[in-house]
């Protein structure tokens, strides 16, 4: 499965202590996330992370786009409600797409933790579903 790790700057540490804990379960999947998240991922826990522009500099962006490409399967954002963001319309517009094409998203590490036990028993196998040759003509959800 493809996972997407994104954190704003206060969220940050929480995301790497969220990674060194479940670093069994995302061993096995593709990660990607946006430039500083993903550095800071690895670096801190050695795993390897497909690193995309910083999010202000439109790696939110690249993530949707990949979303919208049907090449993402889980989206763990750990937004920064407190604070008000240069590209909040990106913020928005990556939320929005993880909704249009179904794509299970957690904003917070509560829900991160169950989405990651999730993929780790299988919760999310129907994922494979959409991962087909037809994908172009799926639009899931419409
Ligand atoms: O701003 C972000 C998401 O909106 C995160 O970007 P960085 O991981 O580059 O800090």
């Amino acid at each position: 499965m493809k996972v997407a790790l994104i954190a704003h700057d206060r969220k940050k540490d929480l995301m790497i202590r969220l990674c060194t804990a479940y670093q069994p379960v995302l061993e096995g999947h593709e990660l990607f996330a946006t430039g500083t998240t993903g550095l800071r991922v690895s670096e801190a826990t050695g795993l390897e992370v497909h690193r995309f522009k910083s999010g202000p500099l439109g790696g939110d962006q690249q993530i949707g786009a990949m979303i919208s490409q049907n090449e993402m399967d889980l989206v763990i954002f750990l937004r920064d409600p407190l604070a008000a963001m240069p590209h909040e319309p990106d913020v928005t517009a990556l939320i929005r797409l993880c909704d249009v094409y179904e794509i299970p998203l957690a904003t917070n590490i509560g829900t991160a933790e169950v989405l990651l036990r999730g993929l780790d028993s299988g919760y999310l196998d129907w994922r494979h579903f959409y991962n087909t040759d037809e994908k172009d003509e799926l639009t899931p959800g419409y």
